[in-house]
């Protein structure tokens, strides 16, 4: 017999905003980066608002390791949360070295609205009352749209600029895609046992997860 992927409540969810997916993961910004024809003031203002981005969703993931301690069904959940974590540290210090590469100051970029916004975001899921498997819906979301839209710059017939083949593989790459398929199975399963608000919840989430990726991307116009 054939083996056949559970589908679960995330893909059922991509399908129904499919259009808003495909804006988070294929937007121009991203799309420039892969064709070359991207403007490296864009790519400097993307470098610094996401710098300072990643330094908000630490705490983000630090309350989801937590959690995972305390609520996952099994133990290994807490590990994969741990490897996240463990990566953002590597992250911040590539950030620390890319700026300087560039010559972004980061002690002087200021989160502009999109970027305060998603934090603010982040901020109101890490309150107690929000249940874990939300927290799990909207984490796989911020992970995947950057894994999704990086990996996109890697594919076959690339022209991505060698100087920017760093960014692309820090999330493109094949660890971080299993590790985001880790996140989305921990996730589906919180979900399978999660009550129907919670879902609604979820979805809502998950959606307002790809519309923050959306802005996000959108600051680097300028
Ligand atoms: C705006 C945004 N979304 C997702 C990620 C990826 N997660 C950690 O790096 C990111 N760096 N920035």
């Amino acid at each position: 017999m054939e083996k056949t992927e559970k589908r679960g409540m995330i893909d059922t969810w991509l399908d129904k905003h499919r259009s808003l997916y495909t804006a988070a993961t294929r937007h121009d910004f991203v799309v420039s980066i892969r064709d070359g024809s991207v403007d490296l003031s864009s790519f400097k203002t993307w470098l610094g608002q996401d710098y300072l981005f990643v330094r908000e969703f630490v705490p983000f993931v630090a309350n989801v390791l937590i959690r995972a301690g305390k609520e996952s069904g099994e133990t290994s959940d807490m590990e994969v949360v741990l490897g996240g974590l463990a990566s953002l540290n590597d992250e911040i210090e590539w950030f620390k070295s890319e700026g300087s590469k560039w010559g972004v100051d980061f002690s002087t970029v200021v989160a502009q609205k999109a970027n305060q916004e998603y934090s603010r975001f982040l901020e109101a899921l890490m309150n107690s009352e929000v249940e874990y498997s939300v927290v799990l819906t909207a984490f796989w979301g911020i992970e995947a749209v950057y894994q999704e839209s990086f990996a996109h710059c890697l594919g076959d017939g690339n022209k991505t600029p060698a100087e920017l083949t760093g960014a692309c593989n820090r999330w493109g790459n094949d660890g971080f895609r299993q590790y985001c398929l880790s996140v989305k199975n921990i996730a589906e399963r919180c979900l399978e046992n999660a009550s129907r608000d919670a879902l609604v919840e979820a979805e809502d989430v998950l959606v307002r997860v790809l519309e923050h990726e959306v802005a996000f991307w959108e600051m680097s116009r300028g």
